[in-house]
């Protein structure tokens, strides 16, 4: 059988893979880019477009449940949710179809067809019986949704985002199993689109959150759309054309649902690799031993990119780290460190959920931490929208800031500017020495600025001084 050669082998082409590859070109590699399939990138085909795309249609079904707030009178919106699905799967159509063309644009025989494992540091097998001789490998081979076993009995009536979003009308009723940002997103925006749905946790908090009072916080606004159950164990057996939930723990209870929607995790995909070939340090979950600044593993010429490498499963950071691999592999031996961002993680519920940088408790030594309400802030109410937590972590000394916890309205975009500033190591009074356009969003952030300014006791800024209540 056939033996292909180059410079770097890259396993997956989803977003991480597809960058890896891009990298390694630009830095002077002949590449070969391997997939199982090439049936577009998780984010495209059953990831973050989408999740977006059916949380799109559930922000119009509320905003007309809204309107009778502000003197608007409307019908109860009757929901199709045969044209909800069909126009997801429309618009999907087109994100694939771009995504289809990029990868018909890479130059002749980068594109390999076939699912890869190891036969050695520097070799892969294919499962046609190929093989590919490679100076350097990066595997970028994604994650999956987990099922737990205790889910297997009902195995028919299970759905995962691998499935459904391929359904051709919305559930009646849906158990969504794993309350982290794919069970958040999807329960609440089902729940507005008239599914009944309730959303259970084995852990004790919701969206991962460490800031218990952020998530205590966020809990309460989202428990007023549909019930959140955390800290249970949970069985599922069938009853009649239902699947019987129960749960058992931090409280107990049955309940018939047409569906479960399984969001308990997403392992990385890594089995049938055949890593010990490649002879690669692993650590107690089967991942491979690797320097977050290079993405290489141990000493080896095999780079680790995206969800396979199972720590910042998030798009852009699988961009980012593709592309900090693919320069990598490029220049092996001659490997160096890339530049990480601050980590960033936002949930696309109402309101949204950010994450970023370090994550403090009260008790975190030589920390300060800064929280504003968005229950009473102007703009907020101004929008019927005034509800979230948004709480600044910073340095005592000098009030640098160092991470937040954010729930509230427009999060989704203060977040980055945030994370921004963290990035650049801007301190609490020099964010508060900044313009704030009046009435925003953006003007709640300043009582958690003013709050660590004081405890940091770091003088507030004159500018603020002036206009003191504006938020
Ligand atoms: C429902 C959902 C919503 C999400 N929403 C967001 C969001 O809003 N924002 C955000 O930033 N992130 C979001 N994410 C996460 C984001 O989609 C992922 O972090 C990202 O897509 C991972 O990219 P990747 O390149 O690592 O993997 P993938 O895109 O999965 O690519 C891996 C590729 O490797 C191939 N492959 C695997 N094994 C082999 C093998 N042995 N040989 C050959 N090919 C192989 C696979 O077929 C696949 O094509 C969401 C994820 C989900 C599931
Ligand atoms: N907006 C976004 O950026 C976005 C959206 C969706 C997903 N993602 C990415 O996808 C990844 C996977 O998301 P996810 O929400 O599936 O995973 P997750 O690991 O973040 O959350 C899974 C949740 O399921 C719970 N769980 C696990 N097993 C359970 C069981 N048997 N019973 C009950 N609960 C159980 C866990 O306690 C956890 O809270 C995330 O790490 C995230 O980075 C990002």
């Amino acid at each position: 059988m056939a033996e292909l050669n180059c410079d770097v082998a890259v396993i997956g082409a989803g977003t991480a893979g597809r960058a890896a590859e891009r990298s390694a070109r630009r830095h002077g590699a002949r590449t070969l880019l391997i997939d199982d399939g090439f049936a577009g990138t998780t984010c495209v085909r059953i990831g973050c477009m989408p999740s977006k795309l059916l949380i799109a249609a559930a922000e119009a079904a509320h905003a007309v449940r809204q309107a009778p707030i502000f003197g608007v009178e409307t019908v109860p919106p009757r929901i199709d949710g045969r044209a909800v699905m069909a126009r997801l799967r429309r618009e999907r159509a087109a994100f694939l179809a771009s995504d289809r063309e990029s990868i018909e644009s890479l130059p002749a025989g980068v594109a390999l067809r076939g699912r890869a494992r190891f036969a050695g540091p520097n070799r892969l097998a294919l499962d046609d019986g190929r093989t590919v001789a490679a100076k350097a490998i990066v595997i970028a081979t994604g994650s999956h949704s987990a099922v737990p076993e205790n889910f297997a009995s009902v195995a028919d009536r299970v759905l995962t985002t691998e499935t459904i979003f391929e359904r051709g009308d919305l559930p009646g009723s849906l158990a969504v199993v794993g309350a982290g940002p794919i069970g958040l997103e999807l329960a609440q925006a089902f729940a507005r689109l008239g599914t009944d749905v309730m959303l259970f946790d084995k852990s004790g908090a919701i969206a991962g959150l460490k800031d218990r009072i952020v998530e205590a916080d966020l809990r309460r606004i989202l428990a007023r759309e549909f019930p959140i159950v955390t800290g249970v164990d949970l069985t599922a057996e069938r009853h009649g054309e239902a699947v019987r939930i129960a749960w058992h723990g931090e409280a107990t209870g049955t309940r018939d649902f047409d569906h479960v929607l399984v969001a308990a995790g997403r392992p990385p995909n890594l089995a049938g690799l055949d890593l010990s070939a490649a002879g690669l340090k692993l650590d107690k979950h089967g991942v491979p031993v690797f320097d977050e600044a290079t993405l290489q593993c141990g000493a080896a010429p095999i780079f680790i990119a995206g969800d396979a490498n199972a720590d910042r499963a998030v798009l852009h950071e699988a961009s980012d780290e593709g592309t900090i691999a693919g320069r990598n592999a490029a220049n092996f031996p001659r490997v160096r460190p890339g530049e990480r961002g601050v980590p960033f993680q936002l949930t696309f519920t109402d309101p949204n959920v950010a994450v970023l940088g370090e994550v403090a408790t009260e008790e975190t030594p030589d920390v300060v931490i800064g929280t504003a309400s968005y229950a009473d802030q102007g703009r907020a109410k101004v929008m019927a929208r005034n509800a979230g937590t948004v709480r600044f972590y910073a340095a005592r000394q000098g009030g640098r800031l160092l991470g937040a916890t954010m729930a509230g309205p427009g999060v989704e975009h203060m977040a980055h500017l945030v994370a921004w500033a963290i990035g650049d190591g801007r301190t609490a009074a020099e964010l508060l020495d900044r313009p704030f356009y009046h009435p925003t969003f953006e003007e709640g952030l300043k009582s958690a600025l003013r709050a660590i300014c004081a405890t940091s006791r770091t003088t507030v800024p004159s500018r603020d001084e002036a206009r003191p209540s504006a938020a």
